[in-house]
């Protein structure tokens, strides 16, 4: 291949990478990878600049605005990180920084590098106006309504001065005390109202920092998933891209987005450090992680690198490594920005933490919906100061892909999710031992045949009634705080139960009583660990439970108070596939009753908002199951809500009747629940998107070019608010 054609072939692979990256919120190759592939560019962009394309990644930030949102232009270009993974390449990066300084002395900021979406926020007069996303640097999405979801954005800025405390890792030290008294006093334009009163914020800034979706969330939601059957969210960081991208606010707000603030823009120097500005964002009530620390020199900055290495690992979120900044302003001034970076900073990554062990077997572990999921079982070792002896493998084509035998040794990393996952094998290592992994046919827990379905990577057991884990989770999916608040049988207790013959199905929970329950008990040993500092395996305690007078108390009186739980957690105890909380709410509002929902057909499920066919189709089966049915019945007879409220809109009249509607933008008479509201009471029906069967595209204001395009094309009508509301008037 000639240069030309490899850097061809580069700029092509990088440019969809990065599409994949930014527009899709997916990763099809790791970062290390990828930044491989960008050197690898870069060096041969150096070498033969003739070639170099005018699209090369090399000289753009990757991103791009989307047509789904209106367009912004950022009033200071966003741009990226130069990055490195190794330790002389920030030793040259401190040459060029002392080099371009000519002398003079320089202090560097060094913070962590979070892994999520990179946001702008500005505000006017202390109120939050806008937000936006990076886009292609220039231009970004404006995602206000996203962004004034997460709750440590201050909507409203005031000053807080004393209250922000946790300045860095060290506290405020009395240099920067001085130059913060120093920087208030400066002449700044006060702002023209609110309560700001030390009136020091100009009338017009903007802060930036990481969006991102905190890994205990993380984790929340992908278990609600998969408790209702939603395929998994890939990792923290593509997950708060997508959500960041979603246009129903309300979704957003539902996954408790957060963002760490690490810089401050305005047109008035109020500033004259970086650390300066840290510190007053914090005291205004911005979210500063108070992980930065100020480094006199590179060496300095080394220990700092050093020290995170692995405490990063504590914190809330992903990280993938530390940014270094040149702390005073005018020096960064001095030395400026190429096209895609700045030349003051600089981002030093790590490599994913690795370790070799070996795979001695497979654990499949069959959900509450049956899915069957590998789980690696390893030969215990310690990975950034964790014992590891599990990891996830996902599904068969993982297995596959990795082409990853038994006794193989294998890598294991840990990225930002909670179980490291294998991420090849060691084939120098490969030994005659090693033997093929047979997935299985059949269900390890119970032997019925596995099914696959059309479209899906997961093997599933159909046994959903007698396969003993599916039985398990169910009563699990049941008693949770969301379903019916039975939490204090967690524990084991219900295994005793089931043990015992005293349960079957979750409906059996409401026939327990005193004497049936007193006085049984079962000892389960937990799993073995292993002590960090000799490496030493310890084996796994014993743990008795056992049914007391006040335990048994205390059940019984749980199951008769869940009997209160509104309708809407009944529906979403049921364990019905796809039907999580909001989709029970919002079935119940509807409908307002179980027996309306049970009687319903497809059609009257479709009319339900935000109701697919998907959710639809699995509701209908669930309830023509006659054993369902049956299972309702006994729920009926122990007493639990069957009745809830209906919150369908007062009927205004049926001119719209037969029609439907779609709409998009912000609306000048209307919120979106109101106009919704006022579409279904006139007897129109809402879609979920645009396609044939709809009759009316509603555009508002900032209305997304991309359902115009494709009302267009489809020739679906689009009509104003105003033609709208002369429909309602006929
Ligand atoms: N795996 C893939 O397919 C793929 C595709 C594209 C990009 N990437 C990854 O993304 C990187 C390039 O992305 P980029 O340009 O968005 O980011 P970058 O690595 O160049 O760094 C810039 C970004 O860092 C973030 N950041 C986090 N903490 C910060 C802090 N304390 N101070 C300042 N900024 C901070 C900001 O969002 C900022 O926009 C690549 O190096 C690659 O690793 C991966
Ligand atoms: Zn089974």
């Amino acid at each position: 291949m000639t240069p030309q054609e490899r850097i061809a072939e580069l700029s092509d692979r990088l440019n969809y990478y990065n599409y994949q990256y930014y527009q899709n919120s997916l990763s099809e190759v790791d970062d290390f990878t990828f930044d491989q592939l960008l050197t690898e560019l870069t060096e041969l962009e150096k070498q033969y600049p003739e070639f170099r394309r005018s699209d090369s990644p090399t000289v753009r930030v990757g991103g791009a605005i989307s047509k789904e949102f209106a367009t912004v232009y950022h009033r200071f270009p966003m741009l990226s990180l130069g990055n490195t993974y190794s330790e002389s390449d920030l030793i040259e990066f401190d040459n060029r920084v002392r080099k371009g300084l000519n002398g003079q002395p320089y202090e560097y900021v060094c913070e962590l590098k979070f892994d999520g979406v990179a946001l702008s926020m500005t505000y006017e007069n202390g109120v939050l106006i806008q937000g936006a996303t990076r886009g292609d640097g220039v231009r970004g999405d404006d995602i206000t309504n996203n962004i004034r979801t997460i709750r440590t954005v201050p909507l409203r800025v005031e000053w807080q001065r004393g209250k922000g405390r946790g300045h860095g890792e060290k506290g405020i030290d009395k240099e920067a005390e001085g130059q913060l008294a120093l920087s208030f006093d400066s002449n700044v334009t006060p702002s023209a109202q609110g309560p700001l009163p030390e009136a020091q914020i100009p009338a017009l800034f903007e802060v930036r920092g990481e969006g991102f979706l905190p890994l205990a969330e993380f984790n929340r939601i992908n278990k609600e998933r998969e408790d209702i059957g939603e395929p998994l969210l890939a990792n923290p960081r593509n997950a708060a891209s997508g959500t960041f991208k979603q246009q129903d606010s309300g979704a957003v707000a539902r996954r408790r987005l957060d963002c760490y603030i690490y810089s401050f823009l305005s047109e008035q120097d109020i500033f004259q450090t970086h650390e300066v500005s840290l510190i007053a964002m914090k005291e205004w009530g911005f979210n500063v992680s108070p992980t930065w620390r100020k480094c006199a020199d590179i060496r300095d900055v080394m220990n700092y690198i050093n020290e995170w290495e692995t405490k990063r690992f504590d914190l809330p979120l992903g990280t993938d490594g530390i940014v270094i900044k040149v702390n005073r302003y005018d020096q960064q001034r001095e030395l400026g920005y190429t096209a895609k970076s700045p030349r003051w900073a600089i981002a030093f990554k790590y490599k994913a933490l690795a370790a070799s062990t070996v795979l001695n077997g497979i654990r499949y572990q069959v959900g509450r919906t049956g899915a069957v999921t590998p789980v690696a079982l390893l030969t215990p070792v310690l990975l950034a100061g964790t014992t590891v002896k599990r990891a996830s493998l996902h599904n068969a084509n993982e297995i596959e892909r990795l082409g990853v035998r038994l006794f193989d040794t294998v890598f294991v990393e840990k990225g930002g999710e909670i179980i490291p996952k294998i991420t090849g094998v060691d084939l120098n290592r490969r030994t005659e031992q090693s033997q093929p992994i047979i997935y299985p046919t059949t269900c390890p827990a119970c032997g019925t045949p596995l099914i696959r379905k059309e479209g899906e990577a997961h093997f599933y057991c159909p046994n959903e009634r007698g396969c003993p884990p599916q039985r398990q989770s169910r009563f699990e999916h049941f008693i949770q705080r969301r379903a019916m608040n039975i939490e204090s049988l967690g524990e084991g207790k219900i295994e005793l139960l089931i043990d015992r013959g005293l349960v079957e199905t979750p409906a059996d929970l409401y026939d327990l009583t005193f004497d049936k329950l007193l006085g049984i008990e079962k000892v389960f040993i937990e799993e073995e660990t292993m002590d960090p500092a000799t490496s030493e395996v310890i084996p796994g305690k014993k743990r008795v439970v056992s049914f007391r007078e006040k335990t048994v108390e205390n059940i019984l009186t749980a199951i008769e108070r869940s009997k209160a739980q509104p309708l809407a957690n009944v529906l979403f105890a049921l364990g019905i596939r796809y039907v999580g909380n909001t989709t029970a709410e919002k079935l119940v509002d509807y409908f307002g009753s179980m027996d309306a929902i049970m009687n319903a057909t497809l059609d009257e499920l479709l009319a339900v908002p935000d109701t697919g066919p998907r959710i639809a189709e699995s509701i209908v089966a669930w309830f023509s199951d006659a054993d369902n049915r049956a299972y309702v019945e006994r729920l009926r007879a122990a007493g639990l809500q069957f009745v809830g409220e209906k919150k369908v809109v007062e009927q205004e009249g049926d001119t719209l009747a037969g029609k439907t509607f779609l709409y998009s933008g912000t609306f000048a008479n209307f919120t979106r629940e109101e106009l919704e509201s006022r579409i279904v009471a006139n007897g129109g029906k809402l879609l979920s998107g645009i396609s044939k069967k709809l009759n009316y595209l509603i555009v508002g204001e900032n209305a997304g070019p991309s359902k115009v395009d494709k009302a267009q094309k489809l020739n679906v009508p689009m009509i104003s608010e105003d033609e709208f509301l002369a429909m309602l008037e006929v």
